[in-house]
């Protein structure tokens, strides 16, 4: 279940980018705690830039930044993520000198999250426990991404593309691993998902970037069941 609650990570007026350039403009957005969030919209729209500002990496023109109603503008990356900010970049970052299980340990903080439990989530881990980073399939590397993220044991996981370039099967099983946590753990997600559709029927939420604003904020079921709209924000395949 789901503990819809109090306001976790809240963006007032957001603008931000690249140096002088500007992605995101006047953006304004608030995750509730257990919330769930599909973060659509065509490619270049400014997504990853969205989950870049939230852990504080890029440059922010205006704008402000709250966790649980505390000012983190001007907050460094490595607080934000010991607060509670768990980032999963596109990139996965394996260590190709480190096992399964040392990726997990080396970042490991107290909390819900503990080896075994992830174990529990990801059985394959568990089979490929002592293989090394560089000893991974591309599906392998993904979950061990997404379990070292909850080691850190986040409130909020920010997941960016995790089914990019992963055979059919394997996005089965990560649908169904992603889908146990947002449904079971109480933990906020927001997912960035190029299959849109697959991201709505994970999700409760969804919001839609055009070229760097929010154009569209409704719950996912809702787009879902509008074929049309779905296709004018997003030109769903
Ligand atoms: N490091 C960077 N420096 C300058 N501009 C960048 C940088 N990274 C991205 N951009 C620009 O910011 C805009 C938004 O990119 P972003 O990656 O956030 O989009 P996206 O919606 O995540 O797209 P995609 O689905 O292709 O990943 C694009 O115009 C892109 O060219």
């Amino acid at each position: 279940m789901t503990n819809k609650g109090s306001d976790l990570l809240v963006m007032e007026h957001v603008t931000a980018g690249y140096g002088e350039a500007v992605v995101l403009e006047d953006v304004s957005l608030t995750i509730k705690e257990g919330e769930s969030l599909a973060l659509l919209g065509r490619n270049g729209m400014g997504k990853t830039t969205l989950l870049l500002t939230m852990m504080g990496l890029t440059q922010l023109h205006k704008g402000k930044l709250f966790w649980k109603g505390s000012d983190i503008t001007d907050v460094t990356t490595y607080k934000r993520a010991q607060a509670g900010l768990g980032w999963v970049p596109q990139e996965r970052h394996m260590y190709p000198s480190l096992s399964v299980e040392e990726h997990l340990t080396v970042v490991a903080r107290p909390g819900e999250w503990t080896v075994p439990k992830i174990y529990q989530l990801f059985p394959r881990l568990q089979e490929r426990r002592n293989n090394m980073g560089n000893q991974l399939s591309g599906g392998e590397q993904q979950m061990l991404a997404i379990a070292r993220a909850l080691m850190v044991n986040p409130r909020l996981l920010l997941l960016d593309e995790p089914m990019e370039g992963l055979a059919p099967i394997i996005v089965q099983e990560l649908l169904g691993v992603v889908g146990r946590l947002v449904k079971e753990s109480g933990l906020s997600v927001i997912i960035v998902e190029q299959h849109a559709r697959m991201a709505l029927e994970l999700t409760e939420r969804v919001i839609v970037l055009d070229r760097g604003r929010i154009v569209h904020d409704s719950d996912s079921q809702e787009l879902l069941d509008d074929d049309a709209k779905l296709q004018r924000l997003v030109a769903v395949a």
